[in-house]
C-alpha cells in the first residue's frame, strides 16, 4: 500500500476581514467538540449572541499578526510540510480542521497521488476533545462517507516524547540565552473543565482539585491539563529551572463556564505586582505561532505585565518550521513507514 502523511493543524479564517472571521468562527464554535451543549443551546450561544460581536474583535486582532502571505499559523505550516516533504520519500499533505483548507481536500490530494495508507499528523503536543480528537472524528467520517478504501493511522499526542521535550527545551533555552529573566511562565491554551470530565475514560479520576493530574492513572492518556503540567514539569527538569522561577498558565478563556485555571492574564497580572521586571512566556499548546501567541501573549500579555511595573517581557516563539522540528516529524514518519508502528 502507497504510503502519505497528512499535517493537521487548526485552520484560520481566508482573510481578517469580518466576513470572513466570522465564516470560519461560525465552522470552529459550532462543532461540538468546542463548544459541547445540545444543538439548540450552542446555535444560541454562537450564532445568537457569538458572532453578532466577536468577528468584528477577533477581525481588528487578526489584523494585527496578519502577514503579506497570509495567516501566520497557515504560512508556518505551508513551510513546515514543504520542509518535511524535502526529507521524506512519501507524499506530505496538509489540512486544517476548519476553514479552506479541508481535511477532505488534503485526503483527496493523497488519494490522487496513489496513497493508500495515511499517517494523520494533528499537530498538537498535546491531546483535547477540541483539537485532537475534532480532527480524528471528522477525519474517519470523511474516509468512510469518501475513501473507504483508505487506512489511517493517527500520531498520538507526543507531550513526554523524549525527543519533543528536549527539542522544546533547547528551544526555550536557545531563545532566552541573551535575554536574562527571573521568571518563565508556560501559557497553555485553555479548555472547560468539562471538557477535562469528559475526557476521562476511568470516569472518577479527573477531578481538577490540584492533586489528580500528579497522580498516575490511565485517565491521563487524554488529559488535557495533565498533559500540560507535564510538558512543564519535564521541560524545567530537562532546564533545571529552581522552583518559584516558573508557572502555568491557561489563556484565550471565552465564555462564562470555569475554564482551566490560573488564567494567564493573571498570573502576569499576579507576577508583576509581586516585583517581577523580567519575564519570558512559553506557549506549548501551539506548534505554530498564532493569533493566540502573537497577538494574546505577546502584545495584550506585554501590555498588562507593562501595567504592572513589569519592564521587559519575552516571548519564545513555537517550534513552528525550525529544522530541529522538521528533523524530528521526519524521523517518525520514516519510523512509521519502516516499521508499520505508531511512532510515538
Ligand atoms: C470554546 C472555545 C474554544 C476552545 C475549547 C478552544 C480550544 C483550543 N484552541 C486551540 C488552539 C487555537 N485556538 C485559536 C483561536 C481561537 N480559539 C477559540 C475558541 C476555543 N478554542 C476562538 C474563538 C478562537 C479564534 C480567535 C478568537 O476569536 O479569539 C487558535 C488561533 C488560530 C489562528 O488563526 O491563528 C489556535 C491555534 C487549542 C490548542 C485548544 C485546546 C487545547
Ligand atoms: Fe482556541
Ligand atoms: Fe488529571
Amino acid at each position: 500500500m502507497k504510503k502519505g502523511i497528512l499535517l493537521v493543524n487548526l485552520g484560520s479564517p481566508d482573510s481578517p476581514d469580518p466576513k470572513d472571521v466570522k465564516t470560519y468562527l461560525d465552522e470552529f464554535l459550532m462543532d461540538p467538540r468546542v463548544i459541547d451543549v445540545p444543538f439548540w443551546l450552542r446555535s444560541f450561544i454562537v450564532r445568537g449572541i457569538i458572532l453578532n460581536t466577536r468577528p468584528k474583535a477577533s477581525a481588528a486582532a487578526y489584523k494585527k499578526i496578519w502577514w503579506e502571505e497570509g495567516s501566520p499559523l497557515i504560512v508556518i505550516s505551508e513551510s513546515l510540510q514543504r520542509k518535511i516533504q524535502e526529507q521524506v520519500e512519501v507524499p506530505v499533505g496538509l489540512a486544517m480542521r476548519y476553514g479552506s483548507m479541508t481535511i477532505k481536500k488534503g485526503l483527496q490530494e493523497l488519494v490522487d497521488k496513489g496513497v493508500e495508507d495515511v499517517l494523520l499528523i494533528p499537530l498538537y503536543p498535546q491531546f483535547a476533545m477540541a483539537t485532537t480528537e475534532t480532527i480524528l472524528v471528522l477525519a474517519e467520517e470523511i474516509r468512510q462517507a469518501h475513501f473507504p478504501n483508505i487506512k489511517i493511522t493517527d500520531l498520538p499526542a507526543f507531550y513526554n516524547n523524549t525527543d519533543y521535550i528536549k527539542l522544546l527545551s533547547n528551544s526555550i533555552a536557545k531563545h532566552l540565552k541573551d535575554k536574562p529573566y527571573e521568571h518563565l511562565l508556560f501559557s497553555y491554551h485553555g479548555v472547560p473543565e468539562r471538557h477535562i470530565r469528559k475526557s476521562d475514560i476511568t470516569k472518577s479520576h479527573c477531578k481538577i482539585d490540584g492533586s489528580c493530574c500528579a497522580t498516575a492513572s490511565k485517565a491521563h492518556q487524554f488529559c488535557y491539563r495533565h498533559q500540560c503540567f507535564e510538558v512543564t514539569r519535564l521541560v524545567v527538569e530537562n532546564l533545571g529551572l529552581k522552583e518559584g522561577t516558573y508557572s502555568t498558565s491557561f489563556q484565550s478563556r471565552l465564555g462564562f463556564d470555569p475554564w482551566l485555571q490560573p488564567y494567564t492574564d493573571r498570573t502576569i497580572e499576579r507576577l508583576g505586582n509581586q516585583g517581577v521586571k523580567n519575564m519570558a512566556v512559553v506557549t506549548p499548546a501551539f506548534v505554530s505561532d498564532c493569533l493566540e501567541t502573537l497577538e494574546e501573549i505577546a502584545m495584550e500579555g506585554e501590555e498588562i505585565f507593562h501595567e504592572v511595573g513589569g519592564d521587559n517581557f519575552t516571548t519564545v516563539p513555537c517550534l513552528n518550521d525550525d529544522q530541529e522540528w522538521v528533523d524530528l516529524l521526519a524521523k517518525w514518519i520514516n519510523t512509521w513507514q519502516t516499521t508499520e508502528k505508531r511512532p510515538v
